[in-house]
């Protein structure tokens, strides 16, 4: 349903999207995930007809995004990561109005402004002004001006950014139950999101793609590895020098701790970190032994098993790591949040 073949887009000399490959398939919901500033945004300006790629072409539903923009602009719906609301209109006033300029026939019109509203759970507010919306059902008007037309393809930027905990269930659902009479394309930097409500994902990171696949099958792809939780003690920046030369380990990051139960419990000298590994290693006994033999305190130790944030982070921070010994913690913290 959406064909991606080596698409590019350069800003001046900025490259934000490098060579990107991608297809979703009739019917499914395609997490497209990235740290901030990989490239989503403008991946789906770009498949939703806003702006021009540099290079490589898109087919919607078969069509060419270059040659037959305005077919394709009404094979998608489209929500920006901001939804375009006027927050003076009344919800069904707005649907209306968006039903109108994206060419509803008159005759049409009041089913498809139903259907919207029903399919996104607005009809106890129909004739609110959408100023007067929570943020979550300002979302849902979003995602009701999305569809309104009933396209074949819908292409959602961040659609829980911003959220509260319920907001976020309520419309992880409605786009759920949107799947399989729709085919989804959602971006987030949210890995909780790709596992909860997509069936495969595509990870960008810098521009490229550098993952395709459902993310049982992304986590089962590292599964053999045996990740470290530690908590040791001394100069932290000598203990992840000395672990991060370990050969097999890819990445070490410090696990944020309660400072004030710490300090309570007289242990502020001490550090939680998550050693990861290659897979198939197993560094349990080179990490005990390497830290005693150097004099570091070795408080806890304990074998994780792989999750969604392993692949994540293996992923996004390979390139990172040939460049130098160092790990950023940025992508982990966006994770955690
Ligand atoms: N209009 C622009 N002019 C110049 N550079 C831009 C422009 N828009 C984006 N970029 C750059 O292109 C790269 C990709 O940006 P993009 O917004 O597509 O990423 P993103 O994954 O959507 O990030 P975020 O989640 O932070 O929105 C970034 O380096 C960004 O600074």
């Amino acid at each position: 349903m959406i064909e991606v073949e080596n698409l590019s887009k350069r800003y001046g000399y900025t490259t934000a999207i490098s060579d990107i490959t991608f297809n979703v398939e009739r019917g499914e919901i395609l997490g497209f995930l990235g740290p901030n500033g990989a490239g989503k945004t403008t991946t789906m300006r770009i498949l939703a007809g806003y702006l021009p790629a540099t290079s490589g072409t898109v087919r919607i539903a078969g069509y060419n995004i270059q040659k037959d923009s305005l077919l394709v602009r009404r094979q998608i719906g489209y929500l920006p990561e901001t939804p375009p609301l006027y927050p003076e209109m009344t919800v069904e006033g707005f649907l209306y109005f968006v039903a109108r300029i994206k060419g509803v026939s008159p005759g049409d019109r009041a089913d498809k402004v139903k259907s919207a509203i029903i399919r996104c759970n607005l009809q106890d507010n129909c004739y609110t002004i959408i100023r007067k919306l929570s943020k979550g059902y300002r979302q849902r008007v979003g995602i009701a001006q999305a569809i309104i037309h009933d396209p074949p393809a819908i292409i959602l930027d961040e659609p829980t950014v911003g959220l509260d905990p319920r907001q976020i269930i309520e419309v992880r659902n409605l786009i759920r139950n949107l799947a399989g009479s729709h085919t989804i394309l959602l971006s987030t930097h949210i890995l909780s999101e790709v596992s909860m409500t997509c069936s495969r994902v595509v990870i960008i990171n810098r521009g490229k793609v550098v993952a395709t696949n459902s993310p049982e099958k992304l986590m089962a792809d590292i599964v053999s590895n045996y990740n470290y939780k530690l908590e040791v003690s001394g100069e932290v920046n000598l203990v992840r020098e000395l672990l991060q030369n370990i050969p097999g380990v890819v990445s070490i990051e410090v696990i944020p701790t309660n400072e004030k139960s710490d300090q309570n419990n007289n242990r502020t000298n001490r550090t939680n970190l998550l050693v990861i590994s290659k897979p198939g290693t197993e560094l349990g006994e080179s990490i005990s032994t390497l830290l005693i033999q150097h004099g570091f305190g070795l408080h806890q130790m304990q074998r994780v098993s792989a999750t969604l944030e392993d692949v994540f982070l293996q992923l996004t921070t390979a390139e990172k790591n040939l460049q130098s010994n160092t790990m950023t913690s940025t992508i982990h913290k966006e994770i955690l949040a």
